[in-house]
């Protein structure tokens, strides 16, 4: 946090002197110091001093001087009516901010106003509508490490909640590797660390809030959870959860101004990593599933499922999609509900229509159960209850959507209160009338029907004026200050009656009241007065009556919330042509059956996509061989969204598969994509392979995409081999590995499970054309000096390449890519036959320099220069980035000639 919370310096060296308004924001900083208090002062949240710096600096508005009796204090203030684009511009220079409000009438007071800080609004628990992106989610998350009696670490308990929904949940995970997946998930805004010890968690783009470390002391943390739930000690697993869990609560409520517990939280979830498809930080960033930073389109594969029509379906399909099923029962309930949808597009799309007259039903509990829902709110929550009978009928005869149908709660009583009692089209404001019909309330009838006669009886007072009076310009008007008068010309006041008591006197006319008059005003105005405030109250009392309903509205919610993402899914799998696959029990072969398999982001990308089967039994390993830019990354990710969408419970993008239950997914890809990352990148890598090697089983599927690279060939070939080798001998876990290592392939020859797969090229004189057709075999291993050439490497360099790598290896291959291309797309085997040919060596070195010369008319001790260069090359201890670099330098040279 930076300096400018709190009490800032320069104030706090006036304290003793200031004024009393200035000694209450003193008191609110000193009671606030981590966060930046804004303290309202009319229609302004006003920062004084150096907190005013800042405010002026990170909201780009004017710095200004407040003057009173004590000095002049540096000022900056956003208005209240329009602060959530400067609060948001706060909190994302990451303050946590303070707002202290008003909170007595200020025309009420009688000396100066009572102020109070009744939010903090921080990164993770921000509630306002107006700062949350819709369908997004706000968690505040802790991780506190679990320990054995005698003190040796035992995992980790990690919680997290969401103030604006008040979902909650916990989870307790072995090691760190598991923590930094369950927060990769979570994606907390927030995290929460103890003051007095160093966080046990990873880094991550979240904020990190220091807290008071008694928020985690066991003893309060467990009496914090004795206030969401009646037995802390059965519903959470263990210490470290309650200590995770009591800390979040505890912080969410601070925030939430320290009112007590929050009554929406109304249910702690318990999950286990081990009852969902996991899928660590590695594989969603490596399946693009949410967030694309590749080339391209950017879409993600939720990109392409979501046809949500509401926020709370889109937090639906994200929380599915992020949490995939292990259980196969659940996983076809899911399947028979998007089935039974996509065959009936009507159905579909009549749903949808509904859907999206939705509102946000969790983040509106949230808000009626803070109490701090207005009219329009409760409006919002009547209208999209008043969906729920149609939505009822729409489903009621399909036998896959029966238990959504009998889960549908109408809240009848809620929705016929608030209809009955809130007006069609309330104000924002609840204090200034208008906000319960009038109807509702026999009191409230009497003092509304006394203030309409009243104005009545005023409205006809002109026409009767004039009649008694005879002056025809005589008028009668309002206003805040003088109230009701009659206002008569200079030229008239002569006709004006004795019961006339003068008001007010203007340049051109005078105003008067008479008895009457003055007896109407006083009856409209206490009338509207105590009708006003009598509204407020009934209006607190119905959404007090909506909030002890909470939990069903947030059962509703769950319900609409599925029902959208269902619908969802259905919609993504007929429109993109997707099919049901075939899950398999998790006690069979875990084969992956897949025909004519497409990826699902990339098949929306390009014109043409090629499908491509899949046949793995468990505990296979694929070796995939091909040039750069074949198809290879592509193919192995499509297998693994087909399971991983499986398990979602949504349609493939397939012809047909056949799938097994997985437990968890992995990818790694090699480092040598991220140049700058260099050395650390590699390690990286490596112990992200550490992680596999430690942790997949005979369910998992694993995706390994050119690992090893970042280092050098020899080195990279060898642990290359060496993972390959642990996997299907100890783990058995189901592989696909892309490699430009071709000693690789070997292996097929040696191990019964591991095949060869190839991606084929055609060639047409020096143009190539990728078939992005999977077939069985390895493929040919000069791929880099392919690709050198196409990038537009000289010829004769690319020539001489050739040559050295003939040399060096052994192998005379031209680096020709000729694949069978005519090769069909049938489910490629165990069969192991290279395809690729060797064309026997071409011409030597001092050939190509010398056709360089006619040719291209190079300059010949440049050429020469660049022919040695390349000569002393070790080859060997290169990576193929590095090769490449080497290469691009090599023809620098010459187009420098
Ligand atoms: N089956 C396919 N049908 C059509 N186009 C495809 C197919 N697969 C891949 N492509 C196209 O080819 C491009 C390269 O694919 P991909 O990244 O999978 O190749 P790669 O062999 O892994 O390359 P590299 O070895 O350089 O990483 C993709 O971006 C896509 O445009």
């Amino acid at each position: 946090m930076t300096a400018v919370t709190g009490l800032p310096p320069t104030m706090a060296d006036r304290k003793d002197e200031v004024t009393p308004m200035l000694g209450q924001y003193v008191e609110c900083c000193e009671q606030h110091s981590d966060a930046l208090v804004l303290f309202q002062v009319g229609d302004f949240y006003e920062a004084f001093c150096e907190a005013a710096a800042e405010v002026a600096r990170v909201c780009e508005v004017t710095l200004t001087q407040r003057e009173d009796s004590t000095g002049e204090y540096p000022m900056a203030g956003i208005p209240i009516d329009n602060a959530a684009s400067y609060l948001e511009a706060l909190v994302e220079a990451d303050y946590r901010v303070a707002l202290a409000d008003q909170v007595e009438d200020a025309e009420a007071a009688s000396g100066l106003v009572d102020r109070a800080v009744t939010r903090v609004i921080t990164p993770g628990t921000v509630v306002e509508d107006a700062l949350l992106a819709a369908g997004s989610t706000t968690y505040v998350a802790s991780v506190v490490e679990r320990t054995t009696a005698d003190r040796v670490r035992d995992g980790y308990g990690i919680a997290a909640v969401d103030a604006s929904t008040g979902a909650c949940f916990v989870t307790t995970v072995l090691t760190r590797g598991d923590v930094r997946e369950e927060l990769d998930r979570i994606q907390p805004n927030e995290l929460l660390v103890a003051d007095d010890a160093p966080t046990v968690a990873p880094d991550g783009e979240w904020m990190e809030s220091a807290v008071d470390a008694e928020l985690f002391d066991p003893t309060i943390a467990r009496d914090r959870l004795t206030e969401y739930v009646a037995d802390p000690d059965r519903r959470l697993d263990n210490d470290a959860e309650q200590r995770a869990c009591g800390a979040v609560l505890a912080y969410a409520e601070y925030t939430q101004g320290d009112d007590g517990p929050l009554e929406y939280v109304s249910r702690i979830r318990r999950h286990d990593q081990r009852d969902q498809l996991r899928l660590d930080a590695a594989a969603l960033r490596g399946l693009e599933l949410f967030d694309n930073r590749g080339p391209g389109s950017g879409e993600t594969v939720f990109d392409v499922l979501d046809e949500t029509a509401s926020a709370l379906g889109r937090r639906c399909l994200d929380r599915w999609l992020r949490r995939p099923l292990v259980d196969r029962a659940a996983i076809e309930d899911r399947l028979d509900a998007v089935e039974a949808l996509v065959g009936d597009s009507v159905v579909r799309s009549d749903l949808s229509d509904l859907l999206a007259e939705a509102y946000d039903l969790e983040r509106l509990a949230g808000r009626v159960s803070r109490e701090r829902a207005n009219a329009r709110d409760l409006r919002a929550l009547q209208a999209t209850l008043s969906i729920v009978p149609d939505l009822k009928e729409r489903i009621a005869d399909i036998p896959a959507l029966s238990d959504y149908h009998d889960r549908l709660d109408e809240l009848r009583d809620v929705a016929t209160l608030i209809d009955e009692a809130i007006s069609p089209e309330p104000p924002m404001e609840l204090t200034e009338g208008g906000v319960i019909k009038q109807s509702f309330d026999d009191e409230l009838t009497d003092l509304r029907t006394t203030e309409q006669q009243g104005r009545e009886w005023v409205a006809d007072l002109e026409a009767a004026e004039r009649r008694r009076t005879g002056i025809d310009s005589l008028s009668v008007g309002h206003n805040q200050v003088h109230g009701y008068y009659i206002e008569v010309t200079n030229p008239n006041l002569d006709q004006v009656p004795d019961d006339y008591t003068r008001r007010q006197t203007l340049k051109n006319a005078e105003r008067f009241y008479t008895p009457e008059l003055k007896e109407r005003e006083d009856e409209i105005f206490g009338a509207a007065e105590r009708a006003d405030s009598l509204e407020y109250d009934l209006f607190c009392e119905v959404r007090e009556t909506v909030a002890a309903e909470t939990d069903r509205i947030q059962a509703l919610a769950t319900v609409i919330a599925e029902l959208d993402a269902l619908c969802s899914l259905a919609t993504a799998a007929a429109e993109n042509d997707y099919v049901r696959p075939n899950v398999q029990a998790a006690s069979d072969d875990g084969r992956i059956a897949i025909h004519g398999g497409r990826h699902p982001v990339v098949e929306t990308t390009q014109a043409e996509f090629v499908p491509n089967d899949t046949d793995l039994t468990g505990g296979d390993v694929a070796i995939i061989t091909g040039p750069n830019m074949s198809g290879k990354s592509t193919y192995m990710r499509q297998v693994a969204l087909i399971c991983l969408l499986a398990q979602t419970g949504s349609f493939v993008p397939a012809e047909a598969a056949t799938l097994p239950i997985l437990d968890r997914i992995f990818t790694r890809v090699g480092a040598s994509d991220d140049i700058a990352g260099g050395q650390s990148t590699f390690m990286r890598e490596m112990s992200e392979l550490t992680e596999i090697l430690h942790d997949a089983t005979d369910r998992s599927l694993v995706l390994l995409d050119e690992v090893g690279r970042g280092t050098s060939t020899a080195d990279g070939l060898a642990i290359a081999q060496a993972t390959t080798e642990f996997i299907h001998d100890e783990l058995d876990a189901t592989t696909l590995f892309a490699t430009h290592y071709h000693g690789l392939t070997n292996l097929a020859d040696e191990r019964e499970g591991v095949h060869n797969l190839h991606f084929a090229a055609t060639r047409d004189g020096d143009d190539v054309t990728f078939l992005h057709r999977v077939a069985p075999g390895a493929s040919s291993a000069s791929y880099g000096i392919e690709v050198a050439r196409m990038a537009g490497v000289p010829t004769p360099v690319v020539d001489r390449a050739r040559d050295v790598v003939a040399t060096t290896t052994g192998d005379a291959s031209d680096g020709t890519v000729v694949d069978d291309a005519t090769g069909s797309a049938a489910a490629p085997t165990a069969s192991d036959d290279d395809t690729a040919t060797d064309p026997p060596a071409s011409a030597t070195a001092d050939d190509a320099v010398c056709d360089a010369l006619d040719e291209q008319t190079l300059d010949a001790e440049a050429v020469a220069a660049v022919a040695t260069e390349l000569q002393d090359l070790d080859i060997a201890t290169m990576t193929p980035l590095e090769a490449l670099n080497t290469l691009d330098e090599l023809r620098s040279q010459l187009d420098e000639t």
